[in-house]
């Protein structure tokens, strides 16, 4: 099994991903929503990569109530009923609901990495039960940092080598390759308070002036769920069992 770390996805292409197994991480914030919404009874998230589309396809019904969600610059964007903060993702406004989600950095990430034979969601609050599940599916991993606008930044690239060491400290014979070790050792040098790393990123800063500062605390929860969004056939779903989505080792 190898860990591969891609720290923003601008190089990648979607051909990339075809019959790989990737993670993509977004911290601030999309993954954390999309685990916050899904851990918190969401029916599904549908990623997209532009609001027009967005806009488009929030006329389909998807079997249920759809809500209009995501943000531009930070923001809810005019009209969408949310936006891409963790904290408006609770139950009583998304249970049971499908969410179309369109943000700057990690909902084009899916979009990008759609061809994936597995595509995960990932961040602080649910990695130690990614990393399991990753063992257990036993392929080679991408693990893809949202970044920002198409560069690295620092808080995914933090949570990717948390990922590397979750997963070492169950498979210690893991082969690395350079990425994978740079990200463990960005991790393992970004002190021992997550919301002090966070605050101190430009993203953070960014947020704490847009008014987000309580983001910040939620994002950096760690270990505070084991559900594991998986992406299939255009939307993120909660992945019930190792047999249901996944392409397990023995399928
Ligand atoms: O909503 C966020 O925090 C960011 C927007 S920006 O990069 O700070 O403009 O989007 P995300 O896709 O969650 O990185
Ligand atoms: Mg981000």
């Amino acid at each position: 099994m190898k860990l591969n770390v891609h720290f923003s996805i601008s190089h990648l292409d979607e051909l990339y991903f075809t019959s790989r197994t990737t993670v993509i991480i977004d911290v601030l914030r999309a993954s954390t929503v999309i685990v916050t919404a899904i851990a918190n009874g969401a029916k599904e998230v549908i990623p997209v990569n532009t609001v027009d589309f967005a806009m488009k396809i929030s006329g389909n019904a998807f079997g249920g109530q759809t809500l209009l969600c995501g943000e531009r610059n930070t923001k809810k964007i005019e009209g969408f009923v949310l936006g891409n903060s963790p904290l408006e993702y609770t139950s009583d406004t998304i249970a049971g609901k499908s969410i179309i989600l369109f943000t700057t950095n990690g909902s084009k990430a899916f979009v990008k990495a759609k061809f994936s034979e597995n595509l995960f969601a990932a961040c602080f609050k649910n990695l130690p039960a990614v990393a399991k599940h990753l063992i257990e599916l036993n392929k080679d991993v991408e693990i893809v940092c949202g970044g920002t606008n198409g560069s690295f930044n620092y808080e995914d690239s933090v949570c990717a080598g948390k990922l590397v060491q979750e997963i070492k400290n169950l498979y210690p014979e893991i082969e690395l390759n350079d990425s994978s070790k740079a990200s463990l050792i960005i991790a393992k040098s970004s002190g021992k308070s997550l919301l002090k790393m966070l605050k101190e990123t430009e993203h953070g800063k960014l947020l704490i002036e847009n008014g987000f500062a309580d983001d910040l605390k939620d994002c950096a929860q760690y270990n505070v769920t084991d559900v594991i969004p998986y992406y299939i056939s255009g939307s993120i779903k909660k992945l019930d069992n190792l047999n249901n989505n996944t392409e397990s080792e023995n399928s």
